[in-house]
């Protein structure tokens, strides 16, 4: 091995001897790296995210910085420092006074009022704020100062030297007791050498170096260095392309299946709004009529422009649609390329559900509000009440833990404690037993291969890749209604309808539709790009523009870099191919949709990783695209293999705890806890056949 030339102390391969245990005929060596596909795919997250040119590499495009190895010169740290700090704290004081300012605040008469919520900042959170923001001002100012490519390379750990800001305070010191049988509310010490990691406030973490034009936080722009196509104009398009193609636009697959993935998805990512000390209900970009930006913008909100035309917002006037960044996380100065916060243990521990520190009554049991949702919950925006519904399942099933387990008068532990457990254990096994075997098909499910042990060395974080664009996809399964089904007559109303006045609906019915509702396939539905969270149906957001700008505002690479690197990293560097004019995307995308991108984008290698939502390679048996399953693979595997309380290695849990977990199911939950006499034995489609509730 020797170090390339040119190369940061990379190595390069001369020559490689095979053990015998591994065969020739299954590696691969392309003249610099060698790949044997049968290794266990990888599922850590780099510390330091490198660019990943793999695609560019093999495909003839330029990465660029890719040949410049300078590095900024830090002797002047303290003074640069010292000018961030200055523009951190004006900044956050400017914020302060906005928000005591109505002109800034969307109010209560609006219909996306809470839909940008922000929580409060607690004192011990609050530095972490600061120093967020301290450096990342300083990269902003030192891009300035010294370019692009210095600064990416030192974000990229290529460059010796001071690695976090000198006068930051590091981390906070958590003590840990090893001892100790229950999960943390916040997911602190699941990792007993590395107490913070999985826990709320995290950063997201980027599989590869995110791919901003200038390095820290400028919208990504095309291969010839132009901006990408303006986002709302985009997704109008797309919508209006597949309404034309007109595939089949509904699917067996059951909305309850996507609520309850919505639910795993809380509790694995917590959005986390830019925010000030107080909470508010969100920052106004647009004027309340939505017609225009508003005079009142702030650093708080970066509003969503739409243009003439459109079909949806300029009949009623709308040419502005309010959108709200969210914050990093990046509390110990760190400079690399920095993930956002996520406001959730990573963990699948129903966080969600049982919010940021214990809150039961007397006997332990939680207090459940609309539906059963707990306070965390039915607080949460902006949500429906099928999602209440189901974080309800688990909410009444801790509940009824503990009666059972109080009727027997003992309990080894804080009976609260105790059904926490346990209602986790039965949650974990219907996420990693019911859920994603479902959505892999039985192939991909075990070329995922979800059989690990505990590896404390990897941490449990959610990408950034997840988080902004694949894991989204389900968004795509939005339809325009939903049945409800009180007393068991059958009635379709429209989505945006079950998102507010909660309260008034019956609980069962809106149990019993989610399970009878097919989702839409195929589509854009209006209720996903036109009429997100309306309240009189006739003005809504654009949820797929909101996903397409998390996309963009999280510095996302490329689609098709993302594809090889995924590719790659499943071992099939030999079928992922090059994409070098738009016909060659026909394996991934409907040619009207290639017809589309060759009008809206300048290359193929300009495609947003958003739209992985229209990758239509579908693995044998599965229900999400080779694209997202992959990703998703990544995820779960990480997020198991990561928990040291994992149900099925939880010491914890005693012989009747496990037996229980292996009878309880979805269907079980739904004949326990709603009133229906049948319960579906198949939730996740629609039309499954039913058993006797009380069987
Ligand atoms: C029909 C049910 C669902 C609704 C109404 C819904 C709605 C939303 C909304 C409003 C956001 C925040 C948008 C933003 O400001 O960035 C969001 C974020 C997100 N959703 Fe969904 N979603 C649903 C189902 C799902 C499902 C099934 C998944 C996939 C498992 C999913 C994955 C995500 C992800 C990964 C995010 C970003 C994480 C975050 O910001 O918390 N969603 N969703
Ligand atoms: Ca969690």
């Amino acid at each position: 091995i020797s170090t390339r030339p040119g190369g940061r102390g990379e190595s390069y391969l001369h020559e490689l001897v095979l053990l015998p245990s591994l065969s020739p005929e299954k590696g691969h060596w392309d003249g610099y790296r060698f790949y044997i596909p049968k290794l266990k795919v990888r599922y850590d997250l780099p510390d330091v995210a490198e660019q990943y040119d793999g695609y560019n590499r093999v495909c003839g495009y330029e990465t660029p910085c890719a040949y410049e190895n300078s590095c900024p010169n830090l002797g002047c740290l303290n003074e640069l420092e010292k000018e961030a700090y200055i523009k951190a704290v004006a900044e956050l004081l400017s914020n302060e006074e906005k928000s005591k300012c109505k002109s800034y605040l969307v109010s209560e008469e609006e219909f996306d009022h809470g839909f940008f919520q922000t929580a409060e900042i607690t004192d011990e959170e609050y530095r972490g704020v600061q120093q967020t923001l301290i450096t990342d001002k300083f990269l902003k100012t030192l891009v300035q100062k010294v370019g692009k490519c210095p600064v990416k390379n030192l974000l990229e750990g290529k460059c010796s030297g001071n690695v976090t800001l000198p006068s930051c305070l590091g981390e906070k010191q958590i003590k840990c007791n090893p001892d100790y049988p229950y999960r943390t509310y916040d997911g602190t010490c699941n990792n007993l050498h590395h107490a913070t990691w999985g826990s709320r406030g995290r950063p997201l973490k980027h599989p590869i170096a995110p791919c901003y034009s200038d390095a820290v936080s400028k919208p990504a722009r095309s291969i010839f260095n132009a901006p990408l196509p303006q986002n709302r104009k985009l997704v109008r398009e797309v919508a209006s392309t597949l309404e034309q193609i007109g595939a089949r636009s509904s699917a067996k697959i059951s909305m309850f299946l996507v609520f309850l993935s919505e639910l795993v998805n809380t509790d694995m990512i917590g959005r986390a709004t830019k925010r000030v000390r107080h909470p508010t209900a969100g920052f106004r970009g647009c004027t309340a009529d939505g017609s225009d930006r508003s005079a009142c913008v702030s650093t708080l909100s970066n509003p969503l422009r739409v243009l003439p035309k459109d079909d949806c917002f300029d009949p009623i006037g709308v040419g502005c649609l309010n959108f709200s960044p969210q914050e990093n996380s990046n509390d110990q100065c760190e400079l690399k390329h920095v993930g956002q916060r996520n406001a959730e243990s990573s963990y699948l521990d129903l966080s969600s559900v049982y919010g940021k520190q214990p809150s039961y009554d007397s006997n332990g049991k939680l207090e459940l509000f609309t539906c059963g949702g707990t306070r965390p919950i039915v607080e949460s925006e902006p949500s429906s009440v099928q999602f209440f519904a189901l974080g309800g399942l688990f909410g009444q099933l801790h509940n009824y833990c503990v009666d059972q387990v109080r009727s027997c008068g003992q309990s080894k532990g804080p009976v609260e404690e105790r059904c926490r457990a346990f209602t986790i254990g039965v949650y974990q096994k219907i996420i990693y037993e019911q859920l994603l075997p479902f959505l892999f098909g039985e192939q991909f499910y075990s070329q995922c291969g979800f059989d690990c042990e505990y590896n404390p060395h990897v941490e449990a974080s959610v990408s950034q890749l997840y988080k902004s664009a694949a894991g989204r996809f389900q968004h795509i399964w939005i339809p325009e209604t939903l049945f409800y089904m009180p007393n068991g007559d059958r009635r379709s109303l429209p989505f945006h309808e079950f998102f507010h006045n909660t309260e008034k609906y019956d609980c069962n019915g809106v149990l019993a539709g989610a399970v009878e509702s097919p989702i839409s396939i195929n589509r854009f539905t209006d209720a996903y790009q036109c009429l997100f969270y309306s309240v009189d149906g006739k003005r809504g957001t654009c949820l797929t523009c909101i996903d397409l700008a998390r996309n963009r505002e999280a510095g996302l690479c490329p689609l098709l870099t993302y594809k090889h690197y995924l590719e790659e990293l499943f071992g099939e560097q030999d079928s992922s191919k090059c994409y070098s004019n738009f016909e060659d995307l026909q394996d991934m995308f409907n040619p009207e949709i290639i017809k589309l991108m060759k009008n809206m984008y300048h290359s193929p290698a300009d495609i947003d990783a958003m739209f992985c939502n229209l990758d239509r390679r579908l693995p044998s048996g599965a229900s999400l695209p080779k694209f997202v399953a992959q990703a998703t693979c990544l995820e779960f595997k990480r997020l198991k293999c990561t928990d040291r309380f994992f149900y099925t290695r939880n010491p914890n849990l005693g012989e009747g705890a496990r037996k229980l977990i292996s009878n309880l199911d979805l269907t079980v939950l739904l004949a326990l806890f709603t009133n229906l006499h049948e319960v579906p034995t198949q939730p996740l489609i629609v039309d499954s056949t039913k058993v006797e509730a009380a069987k």
